[in-house]
């Protein structure tokens, strides 16, 4: 059974992980540990982070915020361990921790004996076997996705001074979709209409429509499940490389890092099968002394390397494990079938809070290739 990890001494081991080349971030912590945090090393020396900035982005991400969210609050307030001086950047790695602050690790007792469906707990059982503290899901939490958010701001903040933005949207919530980017037109402009809204959509009357999906799922104690739809702008063309170089394959690792993602596309994406050559290729024009394609199936990226246009990606979140309508599951100590409930506080969707998740994943993602480019400019 868990305890209330805040109230007792029991320790755990503690896992972390990492991703990245030249910027290498690692994450760390666990749900209801005393604290979750992230350390990048690879940033330049000297670069002024603005921690407001980081505030700000972490509250897009925030739980406890909407009846449409988990109703765990939690200040996130990032604390800064090492690698800032004076507000720049030093030469030591730079890491941040957030503490939690109301972790009620009773609403998980049973499950390390009864694993919910679909969430980590029968998983981490067999390979942990109960050496970690899974209470709230632990390492592999949503809440693992706040540190990511850190690493976002910041590469973000690095980003912006190329000339480089990114945007994500709700793309749809089970049948109702929003408006997609253009994957030619889009620009800046689209990614602040987005967060003046209260759901993270473009066409503010298709987030009504989700809102209604989503509180019929939560009447019936049911979840559903979404697609997140990102963009990069001012991506120079030529990063990226063949193969295993290449741009799809380096963010895709990623974005499979976060919790609930269950699949990802580039451009057209799967549509794509279905498509004829003539229907698919997109012409190349010049603009000026640019070369530009006319349309944008490619999503940005040909060959692995990008090509200019605006890189478009569209991540699929499966619907929240945690739902309160009974369910199957099994004991791991008596062998037996079971029935259970699963009380506690849970996202009924997980795609919303995930839009600024999948913004920092891109970011960090990028610029931890561009670096490669411009390490000789440090
Ligand atoms: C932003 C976000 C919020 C989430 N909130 C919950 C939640 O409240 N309850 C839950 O059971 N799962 C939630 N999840 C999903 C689980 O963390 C995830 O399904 C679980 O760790 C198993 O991992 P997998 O789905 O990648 O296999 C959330 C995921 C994201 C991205
Ligand atoms: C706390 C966050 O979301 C959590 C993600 C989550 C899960 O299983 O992923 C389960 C819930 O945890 P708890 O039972 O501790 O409230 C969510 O509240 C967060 O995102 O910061």
């Amino acid at each position: 059974m868990f305890s209330d990890t805040s109230k007792t001494k029991k320790t755990y081991k503690t896992v972390s992980s990492s991703f990245g080349k030249n910027l290498k971030v690692t994450i760390f912590g666990g749900s209801h540990e005393p604290h979750i945090g992230v350390t990048m090393s690879g940033l330049p020396d000297g670069i002024p982070i603005d921690l407001d900035q980081i505030r700000r982005f972490l509250a897009r991400r925030a739980p406890g915020n909407s009846i449409f969210t988990t109703p765990r609050k939690e200040p996130d307030e990032p604390e800064v361990l090492s690698g800032l001086l004076d507000g720049k950047t030093t030469s030591e790695p730079l890491t941040f921790l957030i503490r939690n602050t109301n972790t009620r690790s009773g609403d998980y007792a049973a499950h390390q004996d009864i694993p919910r469906p679909a969430h980590a707990d029968y998983t981490a059982a067999v390979k942990y076997g109960g050496t970690i503290n899974m209470a709230g899901g632990g390492p592999f939490s949503a809440r693992m996705t706040a540190p990511l958010c850190i690493a976002g701001a910041i590469a973000l903040q690095l980003l912006e001074d190329r000339g480089i933005s990114i945007g994500a949207h709700l793309y749809s919530i089970e049948k109702v979709q929003d408006t997609p980017f253009d994957p030619v037109q889009v620009q800046t402009n689209d990614f602040a209409v987005v967060r003046s809204h209260s759901l993270p959509v473009l066409n503010e009357s298709k987030g009504h429509a989700m809102e209604e999906a989503i509180r019929a799922a939560m009447s019936e104690g049911d979840s559903v499940g979404g697609m997140v739809e990102c963009c990069a702008l001012g991506l120079p063309p030529g990063v990226g490389g063949p193969m295993y170089d290449g741009l799809e394959g380096h963010l895709s690792q990623i974005f499979f890092g976060i919790p609930a993602v269950k699949g990802v596309e580039f451009g057209n994406g799967f549509d794509c099968a279905s498509l004829r050559g003539s229907q698919n290729n997109d012409a190349f024009t010049m603009d000026g002394d640019r070369v530009k394609t006319i349309t944008n199936h490619h999503g940005g990226i040909l060959g692995g390397i990008s090509s200019g246009m605006p890189l478009i990606c569209r991540l699929a979140f499966k619907p929240t494990p945690s739902i309160a309508k009974e369910q199957h599951s099994v004991s791991l100590c008596n062998k037996t079938n079971e029935t259970m409930h699963i009380t506690g506080r849970h996202d009924p969707c997980v795609a919303i809070r995930a839009v600024p998740v999948v913004e920092a994943a891109m970011a960090v993602g990028l610029l931890d290739l561009l670096l490669e480019c411009d390490k000789f400019l440090y």
